[in-house]
């Protein structure tokens, strides 16, 4: 008995996903058993790059996670609705969801857990985070067992292509993000991979896969690329840096208990204790394995006890990547439909959930506020040339326990001195207010970056 599919979307991903699926030599042989048996879209005008006999494409997607004879919905369409209440449809009719949607899952991952939890059936969403790389299963799966410290990733395709290009071509923003749209890297509003939405929906998904609470994205600071310049890009490459879009989420601990923790000695409070999840741009060192992703790379850097340091690297969007993650997701529910024991009644199917497929949700996990964050920064400033200014910021820095690690003055903007700063670790809070009041100085004209350090 074949597997079937009903497919919402036939775009970037949608296309990429069905061309896998007809090409089935030299892949996994339980391919052979996956039919596409129907395939929704908005337009059938549209002219597709695959072929599909009339009879599968449809605009009429409820019809799709409605029809009995399907095992598996793959939700590839995008955006919010009606993708989510579809996905809720085809679970409560007893069908696997396999989705790419890391705006649904980040937005309803607790009421679309919950449904599939009680329908007994899986949601897989490998698509959704690194787009072909494998992350989402090695953290439910064979990363389970460490306490996760920090996830730091570079997730988002779009702006990864469009800071590199402006670093090794000094290319202008606006003409690498036409080149990033053709290229079927940014999403069909582009606003949320540039204004850094998308990287807030992907840490808060490995977030609480990470550690174990539910993460609510309002919690979630997020500040994307627009503001970066070329000239920050330059300094940041004088400074031994360079500029990435990077979305953090660590475990914070006092140092009372760091101290219990360390050893880990009082697990539970391990749990407990809050999370920083943030996505900004960021100045990451030069030597620091995420300075070298490049393109439309992505690499999620995973830090626990006892693995340590594990890196995930590879294509983090696009057509071919992204199918291979969703296929992947297909073949594991088919493995596991093949497997799984003929059973009818919906209480024994939830009892045979794989816990290490499917999704547990659970309490809203801590979010520590931004002005307690402890971080590097870095800040240009325009002042007026004269002499006396550094000082002036040096006093003000000082007034609030900023203590700097470097302070250049290499450059004008017209009459003005640029001067640029780096920070040793501060507290943001402390940070804001030294800037507050080196902004009512006189000799200070403005202030256009400031930037945290890695
Ligand atoms: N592009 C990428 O590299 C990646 C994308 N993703 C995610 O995958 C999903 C799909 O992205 P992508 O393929 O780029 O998107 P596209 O915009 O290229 O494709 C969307 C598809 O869904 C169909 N569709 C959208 N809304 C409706 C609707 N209301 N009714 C019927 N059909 C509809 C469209 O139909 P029609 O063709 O007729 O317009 C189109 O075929 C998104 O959630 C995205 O975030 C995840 C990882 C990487
Ligand atoms: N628009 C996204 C696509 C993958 O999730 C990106 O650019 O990373
Ligand atoms: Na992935």
């Amino acid at each position: 008995m074949g597997v079937k599919l009903g497919i919402l979307g036939l775009g970037t991903v949608g296309t990429g996903t069905v061309q896998l699926l007809q090409d089935k030599t030299g892949r996994h042989p339980l391919l052979q058993e996956i039919e596409i048996c129907r395939v929704g879209v908005r337009s059938l005008d549209k002219p597709r790059a695959v072929e599909l006999s009339t009879d599968v494409v449809t605009t009429d997607l409820e019809a799709i996670v409605n029809d009995p004879a399907v095992d598996i919905i793959v939700e590839v369409m995008g955006g919010l609705e009606p993708a989510r209440s579809l996905i809720l449809k085809a679970l409560s009719n007893g069908k696997h969801v396999v989705t790419a949607n890391k705006a649904v899952i980040a937005r309803f991952g607790a009421e679309i857990f919950t449904t599939a939890n009680q329908a007994g059936v899986y949601v897989m969403l490998e698509a959704a985070v690194g787009g072909g790389i494998p992350v989402i299963q090695p953290l439910k799966q064979s990363l389970s067992v460490n306490r996760i410290q920090a996830v730091t990733g570079i997730v988002n395709g779009t702006t990864n292509y469009i800071l590199t290009r402006m670093q090794t071509e000094g290319s202008n923003f606006s003409d690498v993000l036409a080149d990033a749209q053709h290229l079927g890297y940014a999403e069909a509003d582009p606003t949320a991979d540039v204004d850094g939405l998308d990287a807030a929906d992907k840490i808060a998904i490995l977030a609480s896969l990470g550690f174990g609470g539910r993460i609510n994205l309002k919690d979630v600071y997020t500040e994307g690329i627009r503001q970066v310049s070329k000239t920050d890009i330059a300094y940041a490459e004088k400074l031994g840096f360079v500029i990435k879009l990077l979305a953090i989420a660590k475990r914070i601990t006092s140092s009372e208990e760091d101290r219990e923790t360390r050893g880990y000695g009082d697990a539970q409070k391990f749990y407990l204790s809050p999370l920083s999840v943030r996505v900004h741009p960021t100045l990451v060192p030069k030597a620091h394995p995420l300075a070298s992703i490049n393109g439309v790379y992505n690499a999620i850097l995973v830090e626990g006890e006892p693995i340590g340091q594990v890196m995930f690297f590879g294509p983090g969007a696009g057509a071919g990547a992204t199918a291979s993650a969703v296929t992947s997701d297909i073949l594991n529910l088919a493995a596991s439909l093949k497997s799984q024991k003929v059973s009818t009644d919906n209480q024994s199917k939830i009892g045979s959930l794989n816990p290490l497929l499917a999704c547990g949700h659970h309490e809203y996990s801590q979010i520590v506020p931004m002005a307690e964050l402890i971080t590097r920064f870095y800040a240009r400033f325009l002042t007026n040339d004269q002499p006396g200014v550094i000082g002036k910021l040096g006093t003000c820095f000082g007034n609030y326990g900023v203590s700097l690690e470097s302070i250049v003055q290499t450059g004008f903007q017209g009459e003005l001195a640029e001067i640029v700063v780096v920070t040793h670790d501060v507290r943001e809070g402390n940070f804001r207010q030294a800037l507050a009041e080196i902004e009512s100085l006189e000799a200070v004209e403005s202030i256009p970056s400031l930037l945290r350090v890695l």
